[in-house]
């Protein structure tokens, strides 16, 4: 059986570098090129390094993975699919109007990948838990925590919870009908009346609490990357899986038997 090809966008960076070792370890994936705008080197773990996306036009790989930046996400994304480079990115911070094109021209050119918020199998089943509990805890606050050098609040993760929350609770305010926030940005970021906090801090990885609270009982759900490796068994699940479907999807649950 031939290797799944696999580019790796973003390759020095804390989730690159973790991907490339992931990559190097899968006996049925070659690492066959690396992306990074400011890198002197011809050549890093025996694949060859480019500056410029554009010049990886003529390759021939089967895979992008891209953890680079949200400035650069969409136009990585777009050029992997019109290539026919199948992605798998973890880059976030796209709007959902960019997701959408981007599904729309991956329709267009019948190929498969997937933009996955959080790669962590423990994030997704929080935010699946997170949207059963809706049902039933419709007033909900989401708390994410990551490390100070993280550039996208709030992160990608807690927007897509906030989206798979929305499907079961209807639009509402939270909290006291006269409140006022005396200090601007005290009650966080407001999604159809739930509100996201982002905390950024030395020493965190990644993290995220999803609080509910009803009539005198409260639940709380709690995800925790203590290590970026936690990321991987999702990334190499998803290059494999890319290459069985025909559009770009949103969300590692797509992949997963939830
Ligand atoms: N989906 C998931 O499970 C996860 C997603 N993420 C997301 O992944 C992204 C990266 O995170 P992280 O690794 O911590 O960030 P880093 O800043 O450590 O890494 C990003 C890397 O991308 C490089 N880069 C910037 N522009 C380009 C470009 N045009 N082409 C190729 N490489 C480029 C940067 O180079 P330079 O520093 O020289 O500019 C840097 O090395 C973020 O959006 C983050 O939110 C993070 C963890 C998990
Ligand atoms: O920047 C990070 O570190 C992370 N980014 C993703 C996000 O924005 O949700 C995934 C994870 O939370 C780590």
């Amino acid at each position: 059986m031939s290797k799944i090809k696999v580019i790796i966008a973003g390759f020095k960076g804390r989730m690159g570098s973790t991907a490339v070792n992931m990559v190097l370890e899968q006996a049925d994936f070659e690492l066959v090129a690396l992306l990074d705008p400011f890198t002197t080197e011809a050549e890093a773990f025996g694949a060859p390094v480019f500056n410029v996306k554009e010049e990886l036009k003529d390759l021939s790989a089967d895979v992008w993975i891209d953890f680079t930046q949200p400035s650069v996400a969409f136009e990585n994304t777009k050029f992997a699919i019109e290539h026919g480079f199948r992605p798998a990115i973890g880059t976030t911070g796209f709007t959902e109007e960019q997701i959408a094109e981007l599904i729309e021209i991956s329709r267009l050119k019948n190929l498969g990948g997937l933009i996955a918020p959080n790669f962590a199998l423990g994030a997704v089943l929080l935010m699946q838990f997170s949207k059963s509990a809706a049902k039933y805890f419709p007033d909900v606050e989401i708390i994410e925590l990551h490390h100070d050098k993280k550039m996208d609040a709030p992160s990608g993760t807690a927007v897509k919870t906030a989206e798979l929350i929305s499907e079961n609770r209807k639009s509402h305010k939270q909290g006291a009908a006269d409140e006022l926030e005396t200090l601007a940005g005290a009650r966080g970021a407001d999604v159809d009346g739930m509100r996201i906090h982002s905390v950024r801090l030395p020493g965190l990885v990644a993290h995220q609490e999803v609080i509910f609270g009803s009539l005198g009982e409260g639940l709380t759900l709690r995800h925790d990357s203590y290590d970026r490796v936690s990321f991987m068994t999702g990334v190499a699940l998803a290059v494999r899986e890319v290459m069985k479907v025909n559009e770009l999807k949103y969300g590692l649950e797509h992949f997963l038997d939830l």
